[in-house]
């Protein structure tokens, strides 16, 4: 079973700004834990740390038995490669088909020859098109990324992301480049892959409404400690205010009421999303 502890997880930077301090928290296999907080929280940094684009200053980030952040060179990489990453900006290849770019999701895999040459393996492909069904987007395999709608390009994201069969799923501000209703599709897809496949699941996200509709825990930081953990029924106003502050919290809240309304689950239904 995969499962992602983090124990006492701490990063300074060479700039003395302290992002994360002693951050420890388990997320088990299959479950979607949304990671919410103000801006400079340190939500970035704790995603960073995980995938080892940022060094941790301190402690411990095990999965599957083994201590990423002591990893290095071909062992990071390999690792690496056990890591699905959803991107806000998607970072697909523009001038590559759906197919090609949820392909990539193997490169870590196939020799440098092989994906050189862009041969993969029938078995990556036809995983590729069951992925794209999966995520609705099986018309469309043949065109290029750079023809689609923010939504279509994030369902390729998904699909890419599964497509490397991760035992994690990072999942970066999925949603701030979409509108509403798309963003409720996207994080139900997210969300139905991750329990489907029993993958742990960290979505870094902005929106504490939608972050409460779709993940099955929340984690509040506040300048680099972890303020709330808990169920998502669990964000009372009290709660809130320890996480964003008086002033910050208020706002968001009637933003976020006049961006997206109504948002019910049964409106949901009516819409078969
Ligand atoms: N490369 C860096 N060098 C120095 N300080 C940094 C660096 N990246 C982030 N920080 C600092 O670390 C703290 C946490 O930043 P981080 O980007 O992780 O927060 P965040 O919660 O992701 O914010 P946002 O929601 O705005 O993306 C902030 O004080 C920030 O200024």
């Amino acid at each position: 079973m995969n499962v992602l502890k983090l124990d006492k997880l701490s990063k300074t930077y060479a700039t003395g700004d302290t992002a994360l301090n002693q951050v420890s928290f388990e997320v088990p296999a299959g479950q979607v834990l949304g990671l919410i907080g103000p801006s400079g929280a340190g939500k970035s940094t704790l995603i960073r740390c995980i995938n080892r684009l940022v060094e941790p200053t301190a402690g411990s980030i095990t999965l599957g038995g083994t201590d990423l952040a002591q990893l290095q060179g071909a062992a990071l990489r390999r690792a690496r490669r056990r890591i699905g990453m959803i991107f806000q900006e998607y970072a697909l290849v523009e001038r590559l088909t759906v197919m090609e770019n949820v392909l990539s999701g193997r490169l870590g895999y196939v020799s440098l020859w092989r994906s050189f040459l862009r041969r993969y393996s029938p078995d990556d492909v036809s995983k590729a098109f069951s992925l794209l069904e999966q995520v609705g987007l099986s018309q469309h395999y043949n065109k290029r990324a750079d023809a689609l709608s923010g939504g279509q390009r994030q369902r390729v994201g998904i699909a890419r992301a599964l497509e490397q069969d991760p035992e994690l799923l990072l999942v970066d501000e999925p949603t701030a480049s979409l509108d509403p209703k798309t963003s409720r599709q996207i994080m139900r897809l997210i969300g139905d892959a991750c329990r489907e496949r029993h993958l742990p699941a960290i979505i870094n996200i902005h929106d504490v409404m939608l972050a409460q509709q779709f993940t099955d825990r929340i984690i509040g930081l506040r300048a680099g400690e972890v303020v709330f953990d808990g169920p998502p029924s669990g964000l009372t106003d009290e709660v809130l205010t320890r996480i964003y502050g008086d002033e910050d919290w208020t706002r968001m809240r009637g933003e976020e009421a006049g961006a997206d309304e109504p948002r019910t689950p049964a409106v949901d239904l009516a819409e078969g999303i």
